[in-house]
């Protein structure tokens, strides 16, 4: 869908003061990530000869000392940054980083370390919010949303990076001492800080011959993350497809930041290096990457909302795998499968809020869930190597086999079930394909068939049919809801099968001519889904798409009621016939009419057609049919007692449907008439 009167933004990167700030940034990520990592590996490496708790511990404290500073001096330091020039804050703060993170190999003892992390982190403090406040002066207002996708980009794609050169530098340095042992006091760790403090001076290079930072405009404001939560939650948290994406995310999230909090004491367990770590560290990102690029690809027929669920849900398996399996190679595969799910949630989560969520509330989505990323990656990356610490190490000793568990394996596992969890209730909250078993979608997309996108996914309408047996009163109800709706304001659409089209007429008086009684049951199904294909693609299908509302009385369940149960076919094949002619369309809410076949029958007037003259068990095995369609899928269907009066029943249905109604005014139009003064008589 295009939006009217939004241009499309020209490469912001030809921009060239934010070109400079953003190259800036991109060094900046960089050397964080490496600063991770070295640190990280530093106090495992300093306390490599210690109890297993204190090795956790010592770990846990640089990621700490890392979130600590944020979270009690954030929005304090926000509004503090707020009084100096941005240039100047950015530029000393690159200068006192550099100086900072230089000095850590120098002095090299475990305490060090984590001072000077409470220092740089306290220091970006200042360098974070005067470059956010720093973008939209350089950036013009329309290309701010790519000028943001940019900085996400290089803040997470620069990880891969950094763990990639650490572990080279590893393998360098390994190769390096072997060759000249004069060299043996040359640690890798110390290499990769040097790097980063370099990093912070190029950094301040770049920001220093920036010209085109205002001194101050406007205030900066850092709202509280705990604010920003709170208040995004109840903006999106009622939105259902929004909340199984976000649900989502963010146990990706806690499930990723298991794996980073702990993976350097695993690595050590496992018996491997710094450049081990750097690997096990590496194939996550690069597992993403090859996710976002193949794995999409490999599973383009899939839809996309399940495809979500279960990267998430497959990632959880693969984490409780690698928390089970102590092989260094073993581990890194999996790692890469692991990183291949993240990235597939990770991109799909970001398109389907793109493309699905509403413009009104796709910004506020986005800002929630970058906050609460961040909350959830900061708690977890802190409780993660306490916790391992706190469950020590375990062995278990069975005649010749023993098995070794220790804290970093409980986590890993931990991490894997929540992620399991959480993938189910994504795809709980999310399925677009209830009724289709995910196996037989799955199938269908490894073999690279066509999966159709149904009802919701592509096309703005809404769409509601009405089922129930003879005289059951659908009629009646779909053309009082269709009033109802009418009386809003909307665009309704009232249809009805079989014979709703020319094609569709021709075979309605084929299949309910009484006279007609040889038919045999395939045929009659094909016919009834010839008349619904017909239906979908020249009625249903174009209003949907115009954004109209489609009240239609009887559906494809009456075809899975009346030819499935009624003449006895196979119903995966009935089902099999429907979702072909249909293209997989399936209507949001069902409302079946259940009423007992000997009161329906007795309200009919006039000669019975070929079906109503079936005997009353007939009508039997449909009643159940269609409850038991009902009751399988309970969110999409509305059961209502035919027996009641017609207007309970009309009420109850339009309590149901105005659950489900779009607003039935476009955003535009009551941006309008939001500003107009208010009439009043
Ligand atoms: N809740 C109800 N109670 C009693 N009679 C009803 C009720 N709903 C509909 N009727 C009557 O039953 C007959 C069949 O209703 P109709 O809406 O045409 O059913 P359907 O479309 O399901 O065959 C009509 O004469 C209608 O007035
Ligand atoms: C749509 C459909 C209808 N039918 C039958 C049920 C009805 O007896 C008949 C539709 O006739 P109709 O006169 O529309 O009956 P009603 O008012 O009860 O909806 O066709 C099927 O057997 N399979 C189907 O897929």
């Amino acid at each position: 869908m295009t939006v009217p009167g939004r241009r499309r933004p020209t490469n912001v990167l030809a921009n060239a003061p934010f070109r400079r700030l953003w190259t800036a940034m991109s060094v900046c990520s960089l050397g964080d990530w490496l600063n991770i990592l070295a640190l990280t590996a530093l106090a495992g490496n300093l306390t490599r000869g210690d109890d297993y708790r204190v090795q956790s511990l010592a770990v846990g404290g640089v990621f700490i000392a890392k979130m600590l500073p944020a979270v009690l001096l954030g929005p304090l330091a926000g509004a503090f940054a707020d009084r100096f020039d941005r240039r100047l804050t950015m530029f000393a703060s690159d200068l006192a980083r550099f100086a900072v993170v230089l000095s850590i190999p120098i002095i090299g003892s475990y305490q060090w370390i984590i001072v000077a992390t409470l220092l740089v982190e306290c220091v970006n403090l200042f360098w974070v919010p005067a470059k956010d406040a720093t973008v939209p002066n350089l950036v013009p207002k329309d290309q701010l949303e790519a000028a943001n996708r940019l900085n996400l980009l290089v803040t997470y794609g620069s990880a891969p990076v950094a763990a990639l050169l650490f572990a080279a530098l590893s393998v360098a340095g390994d190769t390096l001492r072997s060759l000249v042992p004069s060299l043996s006091g040359l640690d890798p760790t110390s290499v990769a800080l040097a790097l980063n403090a370099l990093a912070y001076l190029v950094s301040a290079f770049l920001i220093f011959t920036l010209r085109d930072i205002p001194k101050r405009d406007g205030a900066i404001s850092t709202p509280s993350v705990l604010k920003q939560v709170v208040e995004g939650w109840r903006f999106v948290g009622g939105d259902r497809l929004v909340r199984g994406l976000i649900i989502g995310m963010l146990g990706a999230f806690a499930a990723g930041g298991a794996v980073v909090g702990v993976a350097k004491i695993y690595v050590i367990a496992l018996g491997g290096g710094d450049a081990a770590y750097g690997v096990v560290f590496g194939a996550v990102f690069v597992g993403m990457a090859l996710g976002m690029f193949f794995g999409l690809r490999l599973l383009s027929e899939l839809s996309r909302r399940r495809l979500f669920g279960l990267a998430i849900t497959v990632a959880g398996l693969v984490l409780v795998a690698i928390a089970l399996i102590h092989n260094l190679a073993i581990v890194v595969m999996l790692t890469v499968v692991l990183g291949a799910c993240a990235g597939i949630a990770w991109i799909i989560g970001y398109t389907l809020i793109g493309l699905e969520v509403q413009d009104a509330m796709r910004g506020r989505t986005f800002s929630f869930l970058q906050s609460t990323a961040r909350v959830t990656l900061l708690l977890v990356v802190a409780v993660a190597n306490p916790l391992a610490a706190l469950f020590g190490e375990h062995r278990f000793d069975a005649g010749e086999l023993s098995y070794r568990f220790d804290g970093s394996n409980l986590v890993l596992l931990l991490g894997g079930a929540l992620a399991v969890v959480v993938g189910f209730l994504a795809l709980r909250h999310m399925d677009d394909r209830k009724g289709v078993p995910l196996s037989d979608d799955l199938i269908a997309a490894v073999r690279g068939e066509r999966f159709r996108p149904e009802g919701g996914e592509d096309m703005p309408g809404l769409f509601i049919a009405f089922e129930g047996g003879e005289g059951s009163g659908k009629t009646t109800q779909s053309r009082m809801i269709a009033i109802w709706l009418r009386d809003q304001g909307y665009d309704v659409v009232q249809t009805r099968e079989p014979g709703s089209t020319k094609v569709g007429m021709r075979l309605r008086a084929i299949l309910l001519d009484a006279a007609e009684r040889g038919l045999s049951p395939r045929a009659e199904a094909l016919m009834y889904a010839a008349d619904r294909s017909e239906h979908v693609e020249k009625v249903i299908r174009p209003a949907l798409r115009r954004g109209a509302i489609v009240v239609c009385d009887r559906y494809v369940d009456s075809s899975l009621a009346y030819q499935g149960a009624g003449r006895a076919l196979a119903p995966e094949d009935v089902a099999k016939v429907n979702s072909w002619a249909t293209g997989g369309l399936l209507p949001h809410l069902t409302v079946l009419i259940d009423t007992p076949p000997s009161i329906g029958l007795t309200r009919l007037g006039g000669a019975a057609d070929r079906i109503e003259s079936e005997p009353l068990e007939f009508h039997e095995r449909v009643r159940k049919e269609f409850r038991a369609l009902a009751a399988a899928n309970p969110e999409r269907y509305l059961v209502v007692d035919g027996t009641l009066t017609p207007e309970q029943i009309t009420r109850a249905i339009q309590d149901r449907v105005h659950e489900i109604l779009p607003d039935p005014v476009p955003q535009e139009a009551e941006d309008a008439t939001g500003t107009m003064p208010a009439i009043r008589d």
